[in-house]
């Protein structure tokens, strides 16, 4: 079923709003049928406005295929994904690129060279998807001046080729870029994972900052340890299943699936909550079961 956007609360319905994503028993699937893979099984997931939450998972977990599957660039095998109460599992690429022009979903990719035109400078990159909406140039340079100032770049950047931005400043322009349109709802993936760590805090503070402000956002990582400090939940995948999902502080103080025991005695930067190597050792077993 698809609801209109920002639908008001029937009389007596719960007053807590509408998920921004609402992901309902995700299947997907790569490759032509007699070489057909499974990379997500019945995954269920629901962000809140202005929701943080971390998708962690080892590598080859299924996190880039959700992010895929939530931007429309790979098809659902089963299951439902709403977005802004739109059901667009089935969307075609025509609708999926007028939604995408509508602005209400964005995303941020681990190179920002993927969501940064090489060729643009960092101001026409920040304005095009405001031009294309019909927002004056004006305007939509003041907006970008702003949205710089949010993600603390000085705005002497405006005339700047990405290629002759540092990798953590190139990161910060592409988070810009992706609030340009007042999303609903950013998919970040492992934004952080190229950075070096003075970069990398600096952006984990800015999506603290932005989670705040009332945007939904999806932060994918291999690093439990980035993820627990910035999302307000935390949910795991583990071979193409979710297989725990809580608050953050409940998922690192006591996680209950055995993977996420290992994650969380493996993360290197969750201090107090290492665990040794044969421990890490007997949970692998255990997995592995
Ligand atoms: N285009 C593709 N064609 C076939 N199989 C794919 C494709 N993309 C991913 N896969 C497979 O799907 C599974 C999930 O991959 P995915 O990239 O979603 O994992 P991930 O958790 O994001 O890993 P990483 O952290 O390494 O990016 C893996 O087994 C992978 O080999």
């Amino acid at each position: 079923m698809t609801r209109p956007p920002h639908t008001p609360p029937a009389a007596g319905a719960e007053e807590n709003p509408p998920p921004v994503l609402e992901v309902t028993g995700l299947d997907v699937h790569y490759g032509p049928r007699r070489r057909r893979r499974q990379a997500l099984h019945g995954v269920s997931l629901s962000v809140a406005p202005a929701e943080t939450v971390g998708i962690i998972g080892e590598t080859g977990s299924g996190k880039s295929t959700l992010a895929r599957a939530v931007l429309g660039l790979v098809p659902a095998s089963a299951g439902s994904i709403l977005i802004d109460g739109e059901n667009v599992t089935a969307h075609r690429d025509r609708q999926w690129r007028a939604l995408r022009r509508r602005g209400v979903v964005q995303y941020v990719f681990q190179d920002p060279l993927r969501s940064l035109d090489p060729d643009l400078t960092i101001e026409d990159s920040l304005v095009e998807p405001l031009l294309v909406r019909g927002v004056a140039r004006q305007e939509a340079v003041g907006r970008a001046r702003t949205l710089l100032d949010r993600v603390r770049l000085s705005d002497g950047l405006l005339t700047r080729l990405p290629g002759e931005l540092s990798g953590g400043q190139r990161q910060r322009v592409a988070v810009a870029r992706a609030l340009i349109t007042e999303p609903r709802l950013v998919v970040l993936d492992e934004p952080v994972s190229a950075l070096d760590s003075a970069n990398r805090v600096q952006i984990l503070e800015i999506l603290k900052e932005l989670g705040a402000s009332g945007v939904a956002l999806v932060f994918i990582s291999h690093d439990l340890g980035s993820v627990a400090g910035v999302a307000d939940r935390v949910a795991v995948l583990y071979r193409g299943e979710l297989v725990e999902s809580g608050t953050a502080r409940d998922v690192v103080g006591s996680p209950r699936h055995a993977y996420t025991r290992l994650l969380v005695g493996s993360a290197p930067t969750l201090r107090g909550a290492r665990t040794d190597r044969a421990r890490r050792a007997e949970l692998r077993e255990l997995l592995d079961a």
